[in-house]
């Protein structure tokens, strides 16, 4: 039975070449990495913020249409909502720095008010526009406002939303649109009323549809931007703005930002020998055994050739022996001719005296990488200098007493 639901699965996604997870992900935000959450919003600020600046110029400019077609009371009441409206959209349109914690939320709440706006809008002039209406100019106005919930509905789909975003962001607008048709003094029929719901609902899978493959094809970009497609590690590029990040945010915590900087010991000799495969195939070991020692928190980046950046957010450095211990028991990998693979790594933390910048903490990780080369190889020298041979496993859990006095 569970043969047949997978080959049923298998044979459903086949033609997308989606995997199930890929899938989920395009169903609901929850297993998001923060590099995505973080890209999505600023695509949708940047959005945001360009349709409320369109909509603060256009939406009181269309007060000529109601001062051309209805009288001059309900004129003016339709300029007043337009005008608070136009307030809001600037507001929202007004450039501002994204969030450092919470950019997402950020991003989402700007949405929501943005579609709230118009929705609003019909609701407290739905009854007005109905009592105002006799003319036929005057019905085709009020008929083209009585769209409004739906055109937004419809606006959902140049945002990169998942299908439960575009669903819990559809539902305020279509009860909104719903309620104000409820509202006026002569209610829709039955057959109207249910017209306009299919015509929401069309809309919002319209909408859904078109966030879902957007968050998908987002998610392709940025994966394939960030991470070296050799070892899956960010690149250097990418990893430099992560630390920029990481050591702001742990700064304004007062939480330690701790690196550890690793370089691969004689992999040339490994290159000259067995070749640049064989080489390649090392730095994939090293990066998948460091990875896998990593909470999910933390990035691994490929600062240079060989050498790699392990960044540890909320990290004292004296919780960081028993990481190097744990790495060092699954071992870093094994060079093509049997032996283990080893590196030598340098730690630098934000706790250090001075440490002042992310730039500051890699240049201290690298000297202290060098140092431990120049101790011998396979070894680790500390923020306070100290030089741990990493072999044997015990011998890092004793240091640990000792970095965590010094640190
Ligand atoms: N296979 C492979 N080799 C690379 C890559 N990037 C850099 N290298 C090689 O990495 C080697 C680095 O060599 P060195 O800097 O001399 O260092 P080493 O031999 O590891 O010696 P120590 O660092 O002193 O222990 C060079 O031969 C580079 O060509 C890569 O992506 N794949």
């Amino acid at each position: 039975m569970h043969s047949l639901w997978r080959k049923i699965c298998d044979n459903i996604l086949a033609p997308s070449q989606l995997s199930g997870g890929q899938i989920v992900d395009m169903l609901t935000p929850a297993g998001r990495s923060a590099e995505l959450r973080r890209h999505a919003a600023s695509v949708i600020m940047a959005r945001v913020q360009l349709i409320a600046g369109l909509f603060a110029i256009l939406v009181p400019l269309c007060a000529i249409v109601d001062l051309i077609v209805f009288d001059l009371d309900t004129a003016f009441q339709l300029i007043g909502l337009r005008l608070l409206s136009a307030a809001i959209f600037a507001a929202l349109a007004w450039p501002r720095e994204a969030s450092l914690t919470r950019p997402y939320t950020q991003a989402l709440a700007a949405l929501l008010l943005l579609l709230l706006v118009p929705s609003l809008f019909h609701l407290l002039s739905a009854d007005l526009l109905a009592r105002a209406s006799t003319t036929h100019a005057q019905q085709l106005v009020a008929q083209l406002y009585a769209y409004l919930p739906t055109v937004v509905l419809g606006g959902l789909a140049i945002f990169p939303l998942t299908a439960l975003e575009a669903l819990l962001f559809a539902l305020p607008v279509i009860g909104l649109g719903l309620g104000s048709a409820l509202l006026i003094e002569q209610p829709l029929t039955l057959a109207q009323y249910g017209g306009t719901l299919w015509f929401m609902v069309m809309m919002l899978g319209v909408a859904m549809f078109s966030g879902m493959s957007q968050c998908h094809y987002m998610a392709t970009l940025v994966v394939r931007a960030m991470h070296d497609p050799l070892t899956g590690a960010y690149t250097r590029q990418s990893g430099e703005e992560a630390l920029k990040l990481l050591f702001r945010l742990n700064h304004m915590s007062g939480k330690s930002l701790t690196l550890a900087f690793f370089d691969l010991d004689r992999f040339k000799s490994i290159n000259d020998r067995y070749g640049h495969e064989a080489g390649d195939r090392c730095l994939r070991q090293l990066a998948d055994s460091v990875r896998a020692g990593l909470r999910r928190s933390d990035i691994l980046i490929r600062w240079g050739g060989e050498e790699f950046v392990a960044a540890l957010p909320d990290t004292p450095v004296e919780k960081v022996p028993a990481l190097l211990q744990r790495l060092r028991q699954g071992g870093l990998g094994e060079r093509p001719d049997g032996q283990p693979l080893t590196a030598s790594i340098g730690v630098a933390s934000s706790a250090e005296p001075a440490a002042g910048s992310w730039e500051n903490l890699i240049q201290r990780a690298d000297l202290r990488m060098y140092a431990a080369k120049q101790q011998g190889r396979d070894a680790v020298v500390w923020p306070d200098g100290s030089c741990l041979t990493l072999t044997p496993a015990a011998e890092i859990s004793s240091t640990a007493a000792t970095t965590s006095t010094t640190a």
